[in-house]
């Protein structure tokens, strides 16, 4: 066994997972993202998953966990997401800067684990990718991520996979969007192809909700914890829908139940004037 990998032992007959993602946290705790105060809006998705009572197992942090690359972003994130009280996973986002992210998440000493491959109860395996092309919006997977990948897959030929990656590898329809893909999607695909124990596939980054499927694989896509697109739109449009997060649950026989939730206890409403950030 791999020190990398992280064992989450269970006999249940599931394994439970929140999601969140695309938190875009400041410097500033008053900080906006086109008029949404993205700390307000994370700590109430966290209180929210907290009321609902849902059981969960472990969490997924999907990327863009912080705006500005400040280091005060990122302690928040630990001090916010310490609350959910199980271990967190996370990868990066086009927007985050790495060395700091690493650095601090790491040093937390709260339930933040770097590990990027953890073996889900008896019957999964989750691979946490990193898809980020630093200090560009589009994603690409570099020759390690696909090595590494391909490695994970073949030595737990038994396991169901879920991979999770930042960006998106299905057409939201929205081509201001659709430009910040994954570039090497056909790459990924071929990776993943030989290896019929890949299941899902989890991304974050475009801010919307998408339950679909690409090439066999069932496609998971999360609402940011702050601004909303509106999907099926070329030019840049946000949604009035509501900050979210996914639950997500890995069956022992290999299927994935899930379902996103969206705040219901407060509003945020964006300034849909701004046409970009
Ligand atoms: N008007 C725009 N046109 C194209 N890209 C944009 C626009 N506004 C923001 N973006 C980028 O598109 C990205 C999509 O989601 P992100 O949160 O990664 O951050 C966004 C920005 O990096
Ligand atoms: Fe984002």
């Amino acid at each position: 066994m791999a020190a990398s990998t992280y064992i989450f032992d269970s006999d249940r007959d599931k394994v439970r997972l929140i999601q969140v993602t695309d938190s875009h946290l400041f410097k500033d705790e008053k900080g906006e993202l086109l008029g949404i105060n993205t700390l307000a809006s994370f700590e109430q998705v966290l209180s929210e998953i907290l009321d609902s009572g849902y059981e969960y197992d472990l969490v997924l942090a999907t990327g863009d966990l912080v705006q500005d690359s400040s280091d005060e972003g990122y302690h928040r994130f630990c001090r916010s997401i310490r609350k959910l009280e199980k271990t967190v996973f996370w990868i990066p986002g086009n927007h985050d800067f790495q060395p700091k992210m690493f650095d601090i998440l790491n040093r937390s000493n709260g339930n933040i684990e770097p590990k990027k491959h953890i073996l889900a109860g008896k019957h999964w395996q989750i691979l946490m990718l990193d898809s980020q092309v630093f200090g560009v919006p589009h994603g690409q997977l570099g020759q390690y991520q696909i090595d590494w990948l391909e490695a994970k897959l073949r030595d737990y030929p038994d396991r169901y996979a879920l991979i999770v990656l930042h960006h998106h590898v299905i057409s939201t329809n929205s081509a201001w969007l659709d430009q910040h893909n994954l570039r090497n999607m056909q790459e990924f695909a071929n990776t993943l192809s030989p290896f019929r124990h890949v299941k899902g596939i989890l991304c974050g980054h475009i801010h919307q909700q998408v339950d679909d499927q690409w090439k066999g694989y069932q496609i998971m896509a999360t609402p940011s914890t702050c601004i909303q697109f509106k999907p099926d739109s070329n030019a840049f449009s946000l949604d009035l829908l509501q900050p979210g997060w996914r639950e997500i649950e890995l069956h022992n026989e290999g299927t994935i139940t899930t379902r996103v939730r969206r705040i219901q206890k407060a509003s945020f409403l964006p300034n849909t004037h701004e046409e970009g950030y």
